[in-house]
């Protein structure tokens, strides 16, 4: 058993009281002289959502002292709210800024192998002369959480519960999850994995809300969550949910890195495509069964056409690369509200909200599983928490396949070692995004083919999404969605 394994959490916090207490050391003294630190740490985290402004200062919204930060290991949890000039987009009202989890380790001075974790050392503050850094890359923070989940400690306004169902071991070894992502992970022993939430909003968050529901219906395409940490805010207690613990799929590809090794063997991906259609036709089936349903009258086709069209606005001027684009690409948005006002409507219900290969993963035997239901995490709660088409999500995978295939810097790819046809690269998605659509229809009865108009709506939402995603997170990535803006521009996109 490892050092922190017979750790409990800090006792002094367990309560209401004693955080108070842990506040007087771990608050707004020590967030002022943490301050200059994280404001030029906090924006070069792949998770921070407001790039490209500086952050002004920060305003304490919750301090837990997991570990004394006293102690020879101090382990702080924070929620702070970061402030930023407010964006065009955000609208004419001051913005609170947005709020982020952050657990800060608090040492007299790291080791070596924790260097890349450095946040900073303090100069002044009650912890002045310790050095603080990003606690998920030590292993007993990270063990320090798995036992509080374990043991369902509630800590300040810190709740953490599980589902007494699902057995969870003590002292399984803890490892950060280096993959760039816009959360941050730990794998305790290939048992479980915890998520912890970086931009923490309020309300109900799908990615634990969709899980759980999925679980209760016996979804088996969903890990079912085993834990989860909330935080009870506000004069009304309000709860956050922080982080979500499930079952680690042991072994498990996740669907961008197959496709690319395929892709880059030239080899065939169809039949996982299809495979992955399946998978998503059981969810959207699963889902559809536990949770409401609503049909899309005129009226609320109209209101879904406007947010795509205010959101494509809204992309060019962030990205005047687009502005060439918006009128043909507002065509397919019109094509759809033309529909609706023809008596036409739509089933919607809860989804995915932001399917994409790298939200599934292959376990060994060969099954697919859904993972990280948060929706598109610039979108509001409440936007990302209502019923949708499926061809939402449909859409997000078709873009998927565009995306393996123009990310790989080749441009003819053979298909088979024996073939001496040769394909292209776009032929190579064409036939994934096809098969995909087959194996939805296997299941669920529907072809989202069957319905071109609000693919392409959705596509196209989805691609323009992807130019603002890409242009504020990794701008080399911005010609993948570009050239798909082209070709939906020009109606060119075959299913
Ligand atoms: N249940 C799981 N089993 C195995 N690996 C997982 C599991 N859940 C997530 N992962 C891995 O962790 C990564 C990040 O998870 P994800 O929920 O997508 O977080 P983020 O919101 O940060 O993108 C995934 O890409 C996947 O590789
Ligand atoms: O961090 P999340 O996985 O929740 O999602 C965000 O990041 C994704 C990139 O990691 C981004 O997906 C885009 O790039 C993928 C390849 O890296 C590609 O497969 C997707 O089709 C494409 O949308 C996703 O949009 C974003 O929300």
């Amino acid at each position: 058993m490892s050092e922190a394994a017979t750790h409990s959490v800090h006792p002094s916090a367990t309560a209401g009281p004693g955080a108070k207490a842990a506040a007087s050391t771990a608050g707004p003294g020590l967030l002022a002289s943490l301050d200059p630190l994280l404001r030029e740490w906090l924006p070069r985290q792949r998770w921070f959502a407001g790039k490209g402004r500086p952050v002004t200062g920060f305003t304490l919204v919750s301090a837990t002292e997991l570990l004394p930060v006293r102690s020879k290991l101090g382990l702080l949890h924070l929620l702070v709210r970061a402030h930023q000039p407010v964006l065009p987009t955000q609208g004419a009202l001051p913005h609170p800024g947005d709020c982020y989890q952050l657990l800060i380790g608090v040492r007299e001075a790291l080791p070596p192998r924790l260097a890349p974790a450095l946040i900073g050392h303090l100069d002044k503050g009650p912890l002045a002369g310790r050095t603080v850094y990003e606690a998920l890359y030590d292993i007993r923070p990270a063990e320090v959480l798995l036992e509080a989940l374990r043991t369902r400690a509630h800590i300040g306004e810190l709740r953490f519960e599980r589902d007494m169902r699902q057995d969870i071991p003590s002292g399984p070894v803890p490892r950060r999850v280096t993959a760039e992502q816009s959360n941050s992970s730990i794998v305790y022993g290939d048992t479980f994995i915890l998520k912890l939430l970086r931009r923490i909003v309020s309300g109900t968050n799908p990615d634990l809300e969709l899980p759980l529901a999925l679980a209760r219906e016996g979804c088996p395409r969903v890990p079912a969550p085993a834990g989860w940490l909330l935080a009870d805010l506000g004069p009304d207690r309000e709860s956050y949910v922080l982080g979500v613990l499930q079952p680690y799929l042991k072994g498990a590809a996740d669907g961008w890195e197959l496709a690319l090794r395929e892709l880059a063997k030239g080899q065939d991906f169809t039949a996982e495509a299809r495979a992955l259609g399946r998978a998503t036709a059981e969810v959207h089936t699963a889902l559809a069964r536990v949770l409401p349903t609503v049909t899309l009258g005129p009226t609320q086709v109209q209101l879904m056409v406007d947010g795509m069209t205010e959101r494509l606005e809204l992309a060019a001027q962030a990205v005047p690369a687009l502005q060439l684009y918006a009128p043909a690409l507002r065509t397919a948005f019109e094509a759809l509200a033309d529909l609706a006002a023809e008596g036409r409507t739509w089933t919607a219900q809860r989804v995915h909200g932001d399917l994409h290969l790298g939200q599934c993963l292959r376990a060994p035997g060969g099954a697919w599983s859904l993972i990280d239901f948060e929706g598109e995490p610039s979108k509001p709660l409440a936007e990302r928490r209502m019923p949708q088409p499926i061809a939402r999500d449909v859409a997000g995978m078709l873009r998927s396949f565009d995306y393996a295939a123009h990310s790989v810097p080749r441009p003819v790819v053979p298909l088979r070692a024996d073939d001496d046809s040769t394909a292209t690269a776009a032929d190579w998605a064409t036939g994934c995004r096809a098969a995909y659509c087959t194996g939805y229809a296997e299941v669920s009865g529907r072809d989202p083919r069957t319905d071109p108009v609000l693919l392409r709506a959705c596509e196209t939402d989805k691609a323009v999404y992807e130019v603002v995603y890409e242009a504020r997170h990794r701008p080399d990535w911005l010609p993948v969605p570009m050239a798909a803006i082209r070709r939906l521009a020009a109606d060119e996109d075959p299913v």
